[in-house]
């Protein structure tokens, strides 16, 4: 596998901006990001993981550069347990859309294996799923509304501030390049950012009373790393986040947000 795609300060570059920042020491620990070049880089490293090979071949089946069809594109972000999967259904229902989520289904019964891997391992994983996703967006757009929970916002956002120890004031400042969407990763026409207060959030957490994944538990455990992931989310540009405050009844919320599509998006 070529050197320094996981480790060492390689010099390849891919071509999306987000490439960049695998590359650079500083940032390499995340790996979270690297585009779609980037990650298949690591993911070639990775090549012990026979899921890492199997997850490559359904990149690679992918084309690249993909284009959205006419019909809109809308993605919901947020921390766990902010209402996502709740309000996604609603949405589409309602818009009678197609719903999809990042990693996509066809890699999704490997997510466990990836999230037990090293930071860069598995925030290829993440960021190869979003290449996949982008072609199945493709297809979908050109038939109805696409409606999706979490995309590359989640991937860089998580990535970010796992790399980052300490506080916000810690994170690569406002207008760095580890905001910007990867140039060659098709894009949304509406990113929305659910946001409820911790001792809501919690609250809901509770009542779901699903098993958590070991970053979740750390989210509620760690404060500043709620407060890290979500101030990165704030700052992705590119598209940016529209922010939703998501903690009024699930009929308002629903509300809000198809306001917010009919504004944003011609349909
Ligand atoms: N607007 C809301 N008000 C109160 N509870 C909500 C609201 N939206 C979602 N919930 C509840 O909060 C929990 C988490 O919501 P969910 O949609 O699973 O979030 P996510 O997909 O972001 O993790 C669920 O039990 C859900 O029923
Ligand atoms: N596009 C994505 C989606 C998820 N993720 C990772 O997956 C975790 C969220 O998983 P989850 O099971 O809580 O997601 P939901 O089912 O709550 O939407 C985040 O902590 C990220 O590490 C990512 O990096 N990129």
């Amino acid at each position: 596998a070529p050197a320094g795609a996981c480790g060492g300060g390689g010099g390849v570059r891919g071509r999306g901006g987000a490439a960049v920042w695998l590359w650079q020491p500083r940032r390499q620990a995340a790996g979270a990001a690297g585009g779609r070049e980037g990650s298949r880089l690591c993911l070639q490293c990775a090549a012990r993981i026979p899921e890492a090979g199997a997850v490559l071949d359904l990149l690679e089946q992918c084309p690249e550069h993909q284009r959205k069809g006419s019909f809109p594109v809308v993605v919901f972000e947020g921390l766990d347990a902010t209402g996502k999967t709740t309000v996604t259904q609603s949405v589409k229902d309602t818009l009678n859309g197609v719903l999809l989520r990042s990693p996509p289904a066809c890699i999704s019964q490997w997510r466990t294996i990836f999230d037990d891997e090293p930071a860069p391992i598995k925030r290829a994983f993440y960021a190869a799923g979003n290449y996949i996703l982008a072609s199945e967006i493709a297809k979908a757009s050109t038939q109805a509304p696409v409606i999706i929970d979490r995309y590359w916002h989640s991937t860089a956002a998580y990535a970010i501030a796992t790399e980052v120890d300490g506080k916000v004031q810690d994170l690569p400042p406002a207008h760095d390049e580890v905001y910007q969407w990867p140039e060659d990763l098709l894009k949304p026409d509406l990113v929305l950012l659910l946001t409820v207060d911790p001792e809501e959030r919690v609250q809901r957490l509770q009542r779901r009373g699903l098993e958590k994944t070991k970053e979740e538990a750390e989210l509620e455990a760690n404060t500043l790393f709620r407060q890290r992931v979500e101030e990165s989310y704030r700052r992705m540009v590119n598209p940016a986040c529209q922010v939703v405050d998501a903690s009024p009844s699930k009929e308002e919320v629903l509300q809000t947000v198809l306001q917010l599509i009919k504004k944003h998006c011609a349909m």
